[in-house]
């Protein structure tokens, strides 16, 4: 559904210099300065797929975004969406994409959202009946009904994402592209939009790629994950994967029955290889290769006085940061 290939944006910036003779100076003769801001990067998506897009700030995804809609020109490479090149900005292209920008609006403020919603039936030929059985599900499943009617600028920012959603996916698009759809709302309202995304994929076979800065959407919706870093894809693929690639390193917590002394602690995560990471009785916290995990956890269990193990994965989050620090230590060696 989207083929990406050697994919490439370089902006060209104008670099400003200080001073009073340096801006007369620039009026004749401008300086400009490259932003690689996508650096030949390739991957493809199925029909029906779910992707998390995710990397630091200033990694390239909404530039990516702003490519796969037809927004912007690529500098090189090639995309394919829907079938379609989407710089060419075919009419029967637009029906069938979508971007929502959480930090941005397509709504008029001054008005209900439900009169932005005419608009949008008009400028994609939304046939009356289409329409209003489509405004009826979205209703539904964002619970719109009492927000519908009043001025844009008196909803909340969650009631204001949700109509957002609406306008957005009003023509039915089979291609979304969700750029910070839960940024700023609280997590009841992120868990709605959740369940709407999830609902939206399976009632259409919509084909999303999203981004959040939030893991917990990331870890609901998406099977699979493309990292971006510095314009560059360091990851494709399974969240489960990630884990196991990025974080060679479990954690195991332990709940001691009665106070063992320091020494004897020590000894014996460090006899099965582990790391203390906290110890406050009776709570203790210790790290470990996951390849040792058994081992360190048998040695635990006779050697100290334990009444709970439990052992975990480490957070998607620290995951990510981990593949963020691997992928700048090979770029500063390179
Ligand atoms: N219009 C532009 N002109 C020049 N440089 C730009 C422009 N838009 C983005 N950039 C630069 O390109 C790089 C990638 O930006 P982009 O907005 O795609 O990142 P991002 O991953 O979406 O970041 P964030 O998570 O902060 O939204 C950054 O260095 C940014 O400063």
């Amino acid at each position: 559904m989207i083929h990406v290939e050697g994919l490439s944006k370089i902006y060209r910036v104008h670099v400003r210099q200080p001073g009073f003779a340096a801006s007369m100076r620039s009026l004749f003769h401008r300086e400009y300065r490259e932003v690689r801001a996508v650096d030949g990067i390739n991957f493809h998506i199925p029909e029906g797929q779910i992707v998390g897009f995710l990397g630091p700030n200033g990694a390239g995804k909404t530039t990516t975004m702003k490519l796969l809609t037809g927004l912007l020109h690529p500098s090189s490479g090639r995309i394919e969406v829907g079938g379609f090149v989407p710089f060419r900005q075919q009419n029967a292209f637009k029906k069938r994409v979508s971007l929502v920008m959480g930090q941005k609006s397509q709504l008029i403020w001054d008005i209900p959202a439900s009169e932005t919603f005419l608009i949008h039936k008009e400028i994609y030929e939304i046939p009356e009946q289409a329409f209003k059985e489509r405004l009826d599900y979205f209703t539904e499943m964002l619970e719109l009904a009492h927000i519908m009617d009043k001025p844009v600028r008196q909803l909340s920012l969650g009631e204001r994402m949700k109509c957002e959603l609406v306008a957005a996916l009003l023509h039915r698009p089979d291609i979304v592209f969700l750029d910070e759809p839960t940024i700023g709302l609280d997590v009841n309202m992120q868990e709605a939009m959740r369940r709407f995304i999830q609902s939206y994929n399976r009632d259409y076979k919509a084909t999303i790629l999203l981004t959040s800065h939030y893991m917990a959407d990331v870890s609901a919706l998406c099977e699979r994950v493309l990292v971006i870093n510095d314009g560059k894809l360091i990851y494709d693929g399974a969240i489960s994967k990630m884990i196991d690639r990025f974080s060679p390193m479990k954690r195991i917590t332990l709940v001691l029955g009665a106070q063992a002394d320091i020494p004897a602690v020590e000894a014996a995560v460090a006899e099965g290889g582990g790391r203390i990471v906290v110890y406050d009785y009776p709570q203790l916290e210790v790290e470990v290769h996951r390849e040792d995990v058994t081992s360190l956890s048998a040695k635990l269990l006779t050697k100290l006085p334990v009444s709970d193990l439990t052992i975990e994965d480490p957070s998607l989050e620290s995951v990510i940061g981990l593949a963020y620090a691997e992928a700048g230590s090979q770029e500063a060696k390179g």
